[in-house]
Parts: C-alpha cells; structure tokens; sequence
C-alpha cells in the first residue's frame, strides 16, 4: 500500500482541532504483524511497567526512546510517518532540514477489564517539566493496533483545546493530570470527543490538546502505539542523556521496511526502555 503525506486541508484541520485522525493509515497485514509482536517480543513485555489509575485498575506500558531495526523501530522511522508529523511540527526560523526527532513511544496495553484510566493532561504538561520550550515542536502520534472505541477506553479530547496553552498539572493518584477548574472551563464551549479508531488508523494530536480515557472494561483489549516527535531545535534541558534521540534527526527509513526489513526483536542494545523509577511523571 502507497502511503500518502498530508492534504493541505488535513493539515489546516490538525491546527483547527488541535488532532488529525488518518483512516487506514496501515494496512492489515501491516497491523497483524503489529499485534503479532506485541504479542511476542520478549523485550517488550520484559520492561513493561503497570500504570495504576486512581481505582487501582492498570495498564501495561513499555516505553523506549531510541528507535532501533526491530519492527516498531521501523515503523517509527517510515518514510511517510516522519514526513506527514514534518508537515505538522512547527520550525524554528532558519531550520531548513530534516529536524523531526523520535523523542519516544510507548506501547499501550489496556487489557480487558483491567486496563486503567488516564486523568485529563497535555502531554506538554508533563513535558514542560523536561524543560522543552516550544510546544509547537512536539506532538504525538496513536497507532491503533486493536480498535479502540467508547467500550474499551478510546482517547477521548476536548478539540480546539491546544489554544488554551498550557494548563497547570499536578498529581492524581499514580498519574499526572491537569487543574479540574480548567478542564471544567474548557468544556462550558469546546466539543468533548470520543476518538474511536480502527486497528491501522493514525491520529496526530498537539503536545497541548487535553485528553483522557477511561478504563477498559470489556471483554477487549484496547492496545496502540503512542510515538512522540520533536524537532532537534527543541532542546528537553532536563531530560537524561539516555534520550538524546529526542534532539537527534531520525535516520529515516522507506515505509516497505516495516513489512519487508529483517527484523530481529527489540534487543537491550537497540532499545532504552524507562523504568519506573526512572520518571515519576511517567512521560
Ligand atoms: O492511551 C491512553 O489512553 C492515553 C495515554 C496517554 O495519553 C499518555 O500516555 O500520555
Ligand atoms: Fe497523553
């Protein structure tokens, strides 16, 4: 399947709406090798770290910072990936190159009946605190590697919302979510939106749109990768040295790797997983 970058209409809505969903993004076989890995890849479920929410429900979450050649690394480096969150991240005057950064990804599992909720937060609230500058030079794309609906615990977002800048976050729970009182002010006039996604299907969202989800209590998993990108002229000031990937253009690879590369599982070398002591905040 051809992969396509961005409309210029697409692009327009992204900066209306504050999120952009790409139907169909990967295609079927693409996806079940997605799950398939995740299914299997010893490294992954090796470093996954449980996430409770506020009632003690949890998901599953491994998150690295450098992509390597194994499949999700692959699929983070595509061609098409890196170009369509190129045409989306703002640039800093006289940035003319390649400058889109993986800063990380996390792999999502909300097992049924068991994957937890996540409070409302900007992504940029957690971020701001790794002392990146410019919002507009992060975002952060969902692949869907299960459908993901109101029953499982889609994303759910307050559209428009990235306007809003940054709001104040603090901690709830195990988690970092932001002030209620903005939340609550936010929703008197800006649309409340379920994003239920098919397995294959991309959403683009800006580092500062709020979101949450509720936990998974059906009978499905709710599974997707979260990819982080940040432009190298966005420097984290505190963010460790174990992520130098996110000031590090990425060394792009053609959209065909991802079925067709030789791919080996993650292996430690390739792959800096977080651990939990590692980062309160949990990115
Ligand atoms: O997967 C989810 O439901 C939300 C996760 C999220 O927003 C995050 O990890 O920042
Ligand atoms: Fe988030």
């Amino acid at each position: 399947m051809t992969k396509q970058l961005l409309t210029h209409a697409q692009i327009q809505q992204y900066h209306t709406d504050g999120y952009l969903i790409v139907r169909g993004f990967y295609d079927k076989e693409e996806v079940s090798k997605l799950y398939r890995i995740a299914l299997d890849d010893a490294m992954i479920s090796k470093h996954a770290i449980d996430v409770n929410d506020s009632t003690g429900k949890r998901s599953k979450l491994s998150l690295w910072y450098k992509p390597g050649d194994d499949v999700y690394g692959l699929l983070t480096r595509g061609k098409t990936l890196v170009g369509s969150v190129d045409q989306l991240l703002a640039r800093q005057p006289g940035d003319d190159g390649h400058s889109v950064c993986h800063y990380h990804s996390k792999l999502m599992q909300k097992e049924p009946r068991v994957g937890g909720a996540w409070e409302w937060h900007q992504d940029y609230g957690y971020w701001y605190k790794n002392e990146f500058l410019y919002p507009e030079q992060l975002m952060s794309v969902m692949i869907a590697i299960t459908d993901a609906n109101v029953e499982n615990g889609c994303l759910q977002v307050i559209k428009g919302s990235h306007k809003m800048g940054r709001v104040e976050h603090g901690f709830s729970g195990e988690q970092v979510g932001a002030s209620q009182r903005y939340v609550d002010l936010a929703l008197r006039t800006m649309e409340h939106v379920f994003v239920e996604l098919n397995a294959g299907d991309a959403l683009f969202f800006h580092s500062n749109i709020l979101h949450r989800s509720e936990a998974n209590l059906s009978e499905h998993p709710r599974w997707s990768l979260i990819s982080c990108y940040n432009r190298s002229t966005n420097i984290g000031y505190h963010e460790s040295s174990s992520s130098s990937s996110s000031i590090t253009p990425i060394d792009i690879v053609p959209d065909e790797a991802l079925l067709t590369w030789d791919t080996a599982g993650l292996t430690e070398s390739e792959a800096d997983f977080l651990s939990k002591e590692a980062d309160v905040s949990l990115k």
